[in-house]
Formats: C-alpha cells, structure tokens, sequence
C-alpha cells in the first residue's frame, strides 16, 4: 500500500528503530525461557551466577518493552497528525466540485475514526512485535531441543496461518462494508443537528427518522461489525486450537517417540507455556490489523478521489495590482456545465452561456427557483470548470493551471455563505477598515472585532449576511458577486443594499453581479440578464454598446422581469 510504504519513509530511523527495540525485548524474553529451564537443573555457585543473569535479563525485557512502547505511542501521534494534515492539505487542495461529489462525511470519517484506527494499530504494533519475537525465539529455542519437532511445528504454523488468512479475508469483507454504512451514518447523524427543529416539530417524522432511519443503519453496522469480529474470534480459535493440538501431540506422544530426556521434557513445558500468551496475544490482535488495513484503504481512495487542482501557485499569491484594474472584460465563451442527479435520469444542464462582463459593470441576474442562477455564478467565478466553452480575461483563457489564480479576482456572498468567525487572509490593518464597516452595517451595537476575530456570531440570517458583506468589501476584489444576498433584509436595509452600497462599489469600478428577485430595483442595473432552464433568455442593457458583445443580448427587456 503506498500509503503505508510513504508513512514508513517519513518516519525515517523511528520506526525500524522502535522495531528494533520490540524485537530485542521479545528475544530476551525468549531467552528467560532457557535461562529457566538451565535454573531448574542447577545448583549452587552455577545458581547464583544464573540468577544475575536471570536480573539483568529481565531489566532489559522490562527496559525495552517501556521503550519501545513510549517509541510506538510517539509514532502513532505522529503519523496520526501527518495524515491528517496530509488528508486536510488534499481536501484543501481538490477542486470545489470533487469536494461536493465526494460530501463531507466521507471526509470527516477518514480525517477522525479511520486515523483514530489506524493510531490504535500502531499503538499495538510494539506488542505485536513482540510477541512475534517470543514465538520466534521460543521456536528457535524448540530447535535446539528438538529438530524434528521444530519441523512439526512449522507444519503446523504454515497450516494455521493459512486456515486465519481464509477466515481472516472473509472478516475483512464485514468490516470494510460496515466501514461503509458507517460513513452513511455519519450523513444521517448531521440530520439530527442540521434537521433539530424539523425533528422536534413533528413527532412522526422524528419517529420515522430515527427509527425508519437511523435505527437500521445502525443495526447494520452492528451485525456487519459483529459478522467481522466472530469471524476473528473463529480465525483466534482455528490458531489456538492447533496450538494446543501441537502441544498435545508433542507432550503426549512425539517426546516419547524421540525418548526426550527431563532437561527437554521441561524445555517443552517451558516453551509452551511461554507460547501461549503471545499466540493468543498475536491472534487477539488480527482484528485491528484488518481495521487498520480498511482504514488505510479508505483513506487512499479519498485521496484518489480529491486528486489535487492543477494550480501554479506563483499566480495564485501575485497580489491583485491596487492601481489599475485587474482586467477590463470577463468572457464567457459558449459555457456549459451538466448535473448527473443521481438515482434519477435527468441531468440539468446550464447553457451553453456566452457572457461579457466589463469593469465597473452593475449587472443584475434573475430567473425562476432552479434555472441555474447559482450554477452560472460558480462557472465565473471559476468554481466549476466549464464543461464545454471557456472563459477569458481580456482575451486570455482560464485554464487548470490559472483558474485558481483566477478566482481570486471575486469577492463572493453565496446564498448558503459560511462565515469564519477570524478575518483569514486580511492584514491585521484592514481592522480599523473592518470596525468602519461596522458601523455602516449597522452592526457595531452587536459585534466588535478583536484580534482579528468576531466577537459573536449568535445574530440573526440577516445580521450574519451582513457580517458576510463586510468580509466581502474587506477583500476588496475587483468583482463582487452577492448571491440573494438581499433576501433576508429588512425593507430599509435593502434599501440601502440596492441604493447606495451597489453604486458605491460601482463608483468605486468594481463590477458587480447580483441574482436577485428584488423586481423593485431592477431599474439600478447596467443590465438584466434572465435564466431559462439554464439558458439566458433575455437581458436589457443600459448600456449602448452592450449589444455587440453578448450573442444573446438581442432579446426584449420588458420579457426579463
Ligand atoms: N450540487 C448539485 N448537484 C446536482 N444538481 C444540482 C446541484 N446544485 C444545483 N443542482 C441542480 O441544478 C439546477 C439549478 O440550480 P441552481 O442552484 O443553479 O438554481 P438557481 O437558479 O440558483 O435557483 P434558486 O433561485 O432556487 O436559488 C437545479 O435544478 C438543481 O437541481
């Protein structure tokens, strides 16, 4: 797994290190065997000098083992926050249309439970370690005792391991399609925060939802869990069962076949009770190696399925020039974008859309619930890239490597925004700016701005847009895109909003789109553009020469409202 090969590079001389120090604590505590066995026929000044080694001997199983375990925990913490920052650096870095393919829940299970799996796997994997050294010494020490038994025994450990791994593959199955359903969960678990009031109002519905709902899926997972966990406690017996089989067969018939001596016969006693624990400690372990193993492969099929944006970074952090203009015309060029819905047969389909924007443009978008306003505004501000068609910057076009750049021309406020509760990305100078626009939001009675963050966010829809506007003008980007913006503000503030901030940003020569159903103020723009089932249908333009440049601008203004 390339994964895992990638974790094993980064953690350099840590991780064979830590290895190292499990191996030598589990051939010592191999060696306690022998060094038993030799006290059990010895006497006098022989005694004494086997008992100082008997100590030391110990002192270093106890050392290593406190080593190698603080070396484990240390490693685990580690590649738990490297991952995590590496899957964090991917979700970063993926396009915006992946990210809503993929959903959140997918994320957030890899980014907690499946890093949390895999920490617990390397927490175990000393002990692992370990216990695989005690089995192979305790062999290596049967060997010296007795060839042919050791050939027995490997018989035996080839048969056992093949019987776990049959067994074992099949309890992999479970627990990667519960792993599954649990990210599935996770989805419906944000339905009981997101969907509270909903819940609360109608006591049918929260019946069926938790349990119409929630109360299969968690059923499901709890006997996929358990079909995984039974078949492990069957692999665990397979192994356990042998071993006592090869211990009967050993005791009871082979060492009186071979005629061992008393110092053998104790070796037996001795090996065999010293394998015990550590078989049954390697086979308990099998269900968090598997659980480590889907948690591996889930976090590696995320990441295939955020591959990141081409992006030359070197444009994307070019300050935007404060001077002059950042361009003159925005085109878009027989633009198109397609949603497959899924579980249904249609797809809708935006344009094709051919658009020109010009500098210090007001420009105003409308259309019926779904006709794509939102989609369009994705495709400009370079969200989606366009299916078919393209986009240019005074003639340039947007490709995968620019678009990142290119959306740092806009300063957007979705209709389902999310505000940070910090100014992210603005200069500790913008916040004297920042408490200004306060003020001229009519927001300073509620919010102050502190080191850099908002003092609340407990406001109202209408309040926290406004909050959203103030972030918007702080960027001050060369185009503004508001998104229903006014759609949650009283009558006087969308007054304000249409009659004096819009022209304010257009004196300013900022171009400025805005999706509105606001027909009173349709008047205030350059131009109305009107969507159809994802196609513009009509638009007026207030300015002359306007027509030249959109192949769709012939049609009548009075259609558009
Ligand atoms: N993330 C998405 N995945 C799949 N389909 C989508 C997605 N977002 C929107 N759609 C579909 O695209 C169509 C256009 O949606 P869009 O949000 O662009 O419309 P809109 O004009 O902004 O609507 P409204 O005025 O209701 O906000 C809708 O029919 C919707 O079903």
């Amino acid at each position: 797994m390339p994964l895992i090969a990638s974790l094993i590079r980064s953690s350099r001389w840590l991780l064979p290190l830590a290895l190292l120090v499990s191996l030598v604590s589990g051939f010592a505590n191999a060696a306690l065997v022998a060094l038993i066995n030799q006290a059990l026929q010895a006497s006098g000044p022989q005694l004494l000098q086997l008992g100082v080694r008997f100590a030391l001997l110990a002192a270093l199983v106890l050392a290593t083992r406190v080593g190698s375990q603080t070396l484990f925990m240390y490693l685990g913490q580690r590649v738990k926050a490297r991952l995590r920052m590496q899957t964090i650096g991917r979700i970063a870095a993926a396009s915006f249309r992946d990210l809503e393919r993929c959903g959140a829940a997918r994320a957030l299970g890899a980014l907690t439970q499946d890093l949390d799996t895999i920490v617990v796997f390397f927490v175990s994997l000393p002990s692992i370690a370990m216990q695989g050294a005690v089995i192979a010494g305790c062999l290596a020490y049967l060997g010296m005792l007795s060839l042919p038994i050791l050939g027995v025994a490997l018989v035996v450990l080839g048969v056992g391991t093949f019987g776990t791994h049959l067994v074992g593959s099949r309890a992999l199955r479970h627990l990667r399609a519960s792993r599954e359903r649990e990210d599935e969960l996770l989805r419906q678990f944000r339905a009981l925060f997101d969907g509270a009031k909903e819940l609360k109002l109608h006591r049918a519905r929260a019946d069926a939802f938790v349990g119409g709902h929630l109360a299969p899926h968690v059923e499901a997972v709890r006997a996929q869990r358990t079909r995984g966990y039974v078949l492990h406690a069957l692999a665990a017996s397979w192994g356990n069962l042998l071993l006592f089989g090869f211990v009967g067969l050993t005791i009871f018939v082979l060492a009186r076949l071979f005629d061992a001596d008393a110092h053998v016969m104790s070796g037996y006693a001795l090996v065999f009770l010293y394998l015990i624990m550590p078989v049954e400690g390697l086979l308990a372990a099998l269900p968090a190696i598997s659980s480590a193993r889907v948690a591996f492969e889930r976090i590696g099929k995320l990441e295939a399925a955020l591959p990141p944006e081409q992006v030359r970074l070197a444009d994307v952090d070019r300050p935007a020039p404060a001077t002059q203009p950042a361009f003159s015309r925005i085109v878009l060029e027989g633009v198109e974008h397609r949603y497959a819905h899924e579980n249904e047969d249609g797809f809708f389909t935006l344009g094709p859309i051919d658009l020109t924007f010009r500098t210090g443009e007001l420009v105003f978008l409308v259309g019926g619930n779904g006709s794509g306003k939102t989609t369009l505004a994705k495709l400009l501000v370079g969200l989606y890239a366009p299916e078919r068609g393209r986009l240019l910057v005074d003639g340039v076009a947007v490709d995968d490597a620019t678009r990142a750049a290119y959306r740092q021309h806009f300063s957007v406020v979705f209709s389902d925004f999310h505000l940070f509760d910090s100014l992210l990305g603005l200069s500790a100078g913008r916040e004297s700016a920042a408490r200004a626009l306060l003020v001229a939001l009519q927001l300073d009675h509620k919010v102050r701005i502190e080191d850099g963050a908002f003092s609340t966010l407990a406001l109202s829809q209408g309040q926290r847009k406004r909050l959203a506007l103030l972030v918007a003008f702080l960027e001050d980007r060369p185009f503004y895109v508001f998104d229903e913006w006014a759609a949650d503000q009283d009558p006087a503030f969308k007054d304000v909003f249409y009659r004096t901030l819009l022209p304010e940003l257009k004196a300013k020569g900022k171009t400025v789109l805005v999706i509105t159903h606001d027909d009173r103020y349709f008047d205030l723009a350059d131009r109305l553009i009107k969507l159809d089932s994802g196609l513009i249908g009509a638009m007026r333009s207030g300015l002359a020469d306007d027509h030249d440049s959109d192949k769709n601008s012939g049609n009548d203004m009075a259609s558009a409202a």
